[in-house]
C-alpha cells in the first residue's frame, strides 16, 4: 500500500532524530500508557541501537497504584520514570540519568519523541527551567525539530509529535487529534465515552454530574442536555457536545485512564 506522503515525512523526522540522537526520552500520557507508545518510534531505535527511557507524563491525573502498574509492564523492555511537568515530581530522577549518561559519552544528545499533546515541550521546559519550547492544549503545535542545550555537552532535541499511519479516531481517543478536525467527533466522542464507562464511568459523574448509562451515545445526550448545548427547535447539539467532551479529554478534565 503506498504511505500518504504525511506519513513518509513524519517516519523521515523520527528517523533523522534516531539517528542524530545518543539516546531517545519517549514520553507517554499516564491516562494511557500504553496506548501511547509508539511502536514505530522503539522499532527504530532498537534497530540503531539506541537507549530508550520512557517518561510516564501528567502523572498527576492517575492515581498512583495505577501508574505503578504501568510502570511494572514497560520496565520490561525499558526504563521508566514517573513524571509530572505540572507538579515537577520526577525532576531529580530524570537530572540523575543525564548526569549518568553525560559520563559515557562526551556529548548528549536527548531526542523527545512522543504523541502529539503527551506533554514532551513540557518536560523540555521543566529541565531548562524556563519557557523554551512553546506548549499548548492544542495537539501540534510543535513544529519542525529544535536543538535545546541544556547543560555543557547536553543537548535536547524538541520535536514535533509523531504519530505515523494511524486513523483520526484513533489519535483523537490519544488526545493527539484537535477534534474540530475530525470527520466525525460524535463517532469519536461516543468511542471514547464507551472506554470511560468501561474503565471509570465515575470520571464523567465527576466531570459533568451526569451518572452514565451503559449505553455510550445516551450517556453522550444525557451531557449534551446538562450543559444545555441545543439547536433551534430545542433538540440537544449532539456535535458540539462531543467535541466539548473531546476537548475536555485533551484537556486532563476527565480523569479517567486505563493501560
Ligand atoms: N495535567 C497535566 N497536564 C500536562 C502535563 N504536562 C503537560 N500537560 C498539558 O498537556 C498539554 C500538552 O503539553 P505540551 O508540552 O504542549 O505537549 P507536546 O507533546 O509538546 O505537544 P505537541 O506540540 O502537540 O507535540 C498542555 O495543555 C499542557 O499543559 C502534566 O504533567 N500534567
Amino acid at each position: 500500500m503506498e504511505k500518504p506522503r504525511e506519513w513518509l515525512r513524519e517516519k523521515s523526522i523520527a528517523k533523522k532524530i534516531l539517528s542524530e540522537a545518543n539516546v531517545i526520552f519517549e514520553v507517554v500520557d499516564a491516562r494511557i500508557p500504553l496506548k501511547t507508545r509508539n511502536k514505530v518510534v522503539e522499532q527504530l531505535a532498537k534497530e540503531r541501537n539506541k537507549k530508550v527511557f520512557i517518561i510516564i507524563n501528567k502523572t498527576d491525573l492517575v492515581p498512583e497504584s495505577f501508574v505503578q502498574k504501568a510502570k511494572n509492564i514497560i520496565e520490561k523492555e525499558h526504563p521508566v520514570v514517573l513524571f509530572s511537568a505540572h507538579r515537577k515530581t520526577g525532576k531529580k530522577e530524570i537530572e540523575k540519568i543525564i548526569k549518568e549518561l553525560s559520563k559515557e559519552k562526551k556529548v548528549i544528545k536527548i531526542g523527545v519523541l512522543g504523541y502529539p499533546n503527551v506533554g514532551k515541550s513540557s518536560l523540555i521546559n521543566t529541565l531548562k527551567r524556563k519557557k523554551v519550547a512553546t506548549t499548548s492544549p492544542k495537539p501540534g503545535m510543535t513544529r519542525g525539530e529544535k536543538l535545546i542545550k541544556l547543560d555543557k555537552n547536553v543537548y535536547l532535541i524538541d520535536t514535533p509529535g509523531i504519530i505515523t499511519l494511524e486513523f483520526q479516531d484513533e489519535l483523537a481517543i490519544k488526545g493527539s487529534w484537535i477534534p474540530d478536525k475530525l470527520e466525525d467527533p460524535v463517532d469519536v466522542a461516543v468511542k471514547l465515552l464507551e472506554k470511560i464507562i468501561q474503565n471509570r464511568p465515575e470520571a464523567i459523574e465527576e466531570a459533568y454530574g451526569v451518572k452514565p448509562v451503559d449505553d455510550p451515545f445516551k450517556t453522550l445526550e444525557k451531557i449534551g442536555e446538562k450543559l444545555n448545548y441545543r439547536i433551534s427547535g430545542g433538540t440537544i447539539d449532539i456535535e458540539r457536545t462531543a467535541k466539548k467532551i473531546l476537548w475536555d479529554w485533551i484537556k486532563g478534565n476527565i480523569k479517567a485512564y486505563w493501560l
